[in-house]
């Protein structure tokens, strides 16, 4: 039992596996008073969902959350929001024939090797379904930030394998399958999955996501730097592989005197550390990125070993996502705003008497 933390922390708790009954969450923490509906957390549920084009996976999932408490009369009240999503399109027999062999790089090994058991269908509770409900809280989370603070958060897609990809109009990753923000380059990303799909493989990408409007002061000076626990937050993920903060790795390559944010009374020059220095943001915008791995489900037959550990070689038919990038920006942001909302509230509550005299610079230099 644990006394809850109410005013200080925004915590999240998932359940449910990718075919059993639902998934769902409770909500801790949140601030009463915020207005939400089932149509708010709909609006960033769909950007996600599987089965909304042809390059991701062709299971069909409303994702429908239900809330089903901490709301009255559409505000939050202050206590637990419990959200659940019914799982409807599941299709075990898919898995039956694999379900005692581990496909190679999915959790099927490592998982069995932990528990003992293992729900085979689908991944099970490994499966990347459970970020819908991410996803849900994540919009709560988003709601709370830009009313109460002004924040806003966006990512897009910033490479699919070896197709790097600018940001020329933010907005215009929310209008594409793709979540790409370089709209001149859509033909291009479609060709490439094209001819992927008709290989039967699979393929990384990186994912970039930004929040403006975070105020200086957010974050931890040890353990909980706001940097890791951005990092923590992504890597949690199913597929990712890699978080940068910043130029995150590019950092190794460059001087001081390059990589420093230079700051004068009109702004700051740069944003080489990704808006966080010193575990606490700066008031520079936050900037992260991610690396996915390739789907391990594919239809290329591979070398495995099965559940009596004899050698067999298998392929994962069914319903998969070629490229998992693809659906992975709404993701990035839910996490990045869950970890931001949970750190406001931690700012508030010990900070909130705190003036520092000096008023913030801006962002970039005006
Ligand atoms: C949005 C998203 C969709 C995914 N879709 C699939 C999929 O269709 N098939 C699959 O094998 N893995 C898929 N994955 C990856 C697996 O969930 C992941 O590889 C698995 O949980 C093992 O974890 P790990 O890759 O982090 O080691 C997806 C991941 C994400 C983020
Ligand atoms: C269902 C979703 O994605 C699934 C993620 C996933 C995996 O292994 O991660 C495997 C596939 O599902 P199934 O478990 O039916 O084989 C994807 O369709 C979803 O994102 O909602």
């Amino acid at each position: 039992m644990a006394g809850n933390t109410w005013g200080e922390r925004f915590t999240v708790t998932t359940f449910g596996e990718s075919h059993g009954p639902a998934i769902g969450c409770i909500v801790d923490g949140c601030p009463p008073g915020i207005e939400i509906s089932e149509d708010d957390l709909q609006v960033e549920l769909d950007r996600r969902k599987p089965g909304t084009s042809r390059y991701v996976t062709q299971r069909r999932e409303d994702d429908r959350a239900r809330i089903v408490s901490g709301v009255f009369e559409g505000k939050t009240t202050g206590t637990p929001i419990g959200l659940i999503i019914e799982n409807t399109d599941q299709r075990s027999r898919d898995y039956s024939k694999i379900k005692d062999v581990f496909r190679p790089n999915h959790a099927d090994y490592a998982y069995l090797q932990k528990y003992g058991i293992r729900d085979y269908r689908g991944g099970g509770r490994s499966s990347a379904r459970e970020t819908a409900t991410r996803v849900a809280a994540g919009a709560i989370a988003r709601k709370v930030l830009a009313e109460r603070f002004g924040v806003r958060i966006q990512g897009y897609l910033a490479a699919m394998g070896p197709l790097e990809l600018a940001c020329t109009d933010l907005d215009a990753a929310n209008h594409n399958p793709f979540f790409c923000a370089e709209s001149e380059r859509l033909e291009e990303l479609e060709n490439y999955i094209n001819a992927l799909r008709k290989d039967g493989d699979s393929i990384g990408a990186r994912i970039n996501v930004i929040a403006t409007g975070v105020p200086p002061g957010w974050g931890e000076p040890v353990f909980d730097r706001l940097d890791a626990e951005i990092a923590k937050a992504l890597m949690s993920i199913n597929a990712v592989k890699g978080v940068e903060i910043g130029d995150g790795f590019a950092v190794v390559n460059q001087r001081g005197s390059q990589h420093r944010d230079e700051m004068s009374p009109d702004g700051f020059a740069s944003n080489h550390s990704g808006g966080i220095q010193g575990g606490i943001s700066s008031g520079q915008t936050i900037r992260a990125s991610m690396a996915l791995k390739p789907t391990s489900s594919i239809i290329i037959p591979g070398d495995t070993i099965d559940t009596s550990g004899q050698a067999t070689q298998m392929r994962t038919t069914g319903r998969h996502d070629p490229c998992v990038g693809l659906r992975a920006t709404p993701i990035a942001e839910a996490m990045l705003a869950l970890v931001l909302l949970d750190h406001a509230l931690r700012h508030r509550a010990q900070n909130a008497d705190v003036a520092s005299g000096l008023a913030p610079i801006a962002s970039e230099r005006a």
